[in-house]
């Protein structure tokens, strides 16, 4: 592990302020609070503990003021041939994050007031035994939906609610793999150095109940396949309204619904379908004028569902094209390796390929010509068709295995939930045999898998 090489300084945040800091992911930096109050979206950092961050760009916001003692480090690592990353401290390299500043304009009393309102509606939800919040965050690319969720979703359970957390930011992945949408329920601290993802991953190494339930739509961009996303989020949508319906303690603490940033002619149908799947009563409009009075206009008919507008925070970071691919193919090394905190080890296996069924979502954009009688290409886009072992579309993929057995008819595939991950990393098609990375030793728990369009080259 890497080791101090200068003496750590520290940082006086008056209240009401916020540090905010940007770290590549080469490079790792630790906080500790000295002295006061402090949170990371809206989880509380404890007093004298070291928190390790690396490839984050975040804030440490103070209501009453704090003083911090930062200590940077620069690292090298390695995976060995058992995989196990091995960290090597390097040089200190005097200087410090990629971007640091101290900032006292943030829109944290306007965030904090949304949520005294939806701990509100929670109260009356309890009181007149109704269902709580249900809201959905929307807005463009980059103006802080994810962080708005953790904040409200942290917020929260700080105050005794065990709120679902749905994710259906696809390129992302903030609880599990990219391409997935996913749904868990928050019964415990959000990881401050990790966000979610180190959540999901250590209560699924520990066989947790609050493991998420996903579905897998296998593409980045919700526009890639309409039918196939509104598919996959009706059957989240209805998995959640019965987690809802059957526990006390969710339905009043509600749900909280991250999106991707569409907001164009197709965004605005996907926004329509996911306030009606999930019954949704609560819209948050984040940083885009425009939006909120496209929302308001359209709901107008929708006296249930109130839209509210709030201010995109001014430390939000624009992430180009390659830190969010850095992201992505982060998020999948975490799902078999996991994080620094929580290590894991998954297991190289040759299988048959003919003891496993791969499927693939049907040509999104086939032309009609090529498709069979009766069939338009809107049905392709919510089917299935079997995929012969083709070495190049199977290899250095991800398959998400399907919670399937073998009674599932071929048209309820992409319906059924995700079992778990497995990578492909060689495949050889003389022997009819794959070499597959899984989480798990031994026999895959089942034999359906749906192979997506993300592809990963292990470091
Ligand atoms: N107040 C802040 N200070 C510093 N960084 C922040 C702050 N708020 C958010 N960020 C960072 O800005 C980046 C973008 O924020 P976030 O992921 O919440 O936006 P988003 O709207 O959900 O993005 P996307 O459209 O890609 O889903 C993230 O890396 C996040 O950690």
């Amino acid at each position: 592990m890497a080791s101090a090489a200068e003496p750590p300084r520290t940082i006086e945040l008056d209240s009401d302020h916020e540090f905010r800091f940007e770290v590549e992911f080469n490079k790792n930096i630790t906080i500790k609070l000295l002295k006061g109050t402090a949170e990371v979206f809206g989880t509380e950092l404890a007093i004298g503990v070291t928190y390790t961050f690396t490839g984050r760009k975040a804030a440490v916001y103070t209501w009453h003021g704090c003083t911090l003692e930062i200590s940077f480090f620069y690292y090298y690592y390695r995976i060995d041939e058992y995989h196990s990353i091995t960290y090597i401290s390097g040089d200190y390299i005097g200087g410090d994050f990629l971007v640091e500043y101290t900032a006292n304009e943030t829109p944290m009393t306007s965030y904090l007031n949304t949520h005294l309102a939806l701990q509100q509606m929670r109260e009356n939800a309890k009181q007149f035994n109704d269902q709580g919040p249900r809201v959905l965050v929307i807005g463009p690319h980059d103006v802080g939906k994810s962080s708005l969720c953790t904040l409200l979703a942290s917020y929260a359970l700080r105050q005794g609610q065990k709120p679902i957390y749905v994710s259906l930011d696809t390129s992302e992945g903030s609880i599990t793999m990219p391409g997935t949408v996913s749904a868990t329920n928050i019964s415990t601290i959000i990881d401050v150095e990790e966000g979610f993802g180190a959540s999901a991953t250590t209560a699924a190494s520990l066989g947790s109940s609050t493991m998420p339930l996903a579905y897998y739509y296998g593409y980045e961009n919700p526009a890639e396949n309409v039918n196939l996303f509104k598919l996959v989020t009706s059957r989240l949508a209805y998995t959640v309204k019965c987690r809802l319906a059957a526990d006390d303690e969710s339905r009043t603490s509600g749900c909280i619904i991250d999106t991707a940033g569409l907001i164009d002619s197709v965004g605005y149908d996907l926004i329509q379908h996911v306030i009606t799947e999930f019954n949704v009563n609560v819209v948050v409009c984040l940083g885009h004028e425009r939006l909120y009075s496209d929302m308001t206009r359209i709901l107008k008919d929708k006296p249930s569902v109130q839209v509210v507008k709030l201010s995109k925070s001014g430390g939000v970071v624009e992430r180009d094209k390659q830190f969010k691919n850095q992201l992505q193919r982060s998020k999948i090394q975490e799902y078999f390796y996991g994080t620094l905190k929580c290590d894991l080890s998954p297991y190289s296996i040759i299988v048959n390929i003919q003891d496993m069924d791969i499927w693939r979502v049907g040509e999104a954009m086939a032309p009609s010509s090529a498709l069979p009688l009766g069939m338009d290409s809107k049905s392709t886009e919510t089917s299935v068709v079997k995929v012969d072992s083709s070495y190049e579309m199977c290899l250095h993929s991800i398959m998400a295995i399907l919670n399937a057995d073998n009674t599932v008819p071929e048209s309820k595939l992409l319906e059924t939930n995700i079992a778990g991950f497995i990578y492909v990393s060689d495949v050889d098609e003389e022997r009819k045999k794959m070499t597959i990375l899984s989480p798990a030793p031994g026999r895959l728990p089942r034999k359906h898998l749906l192979l997506g369009s993300f592809k990963w080259l292990e470091a």
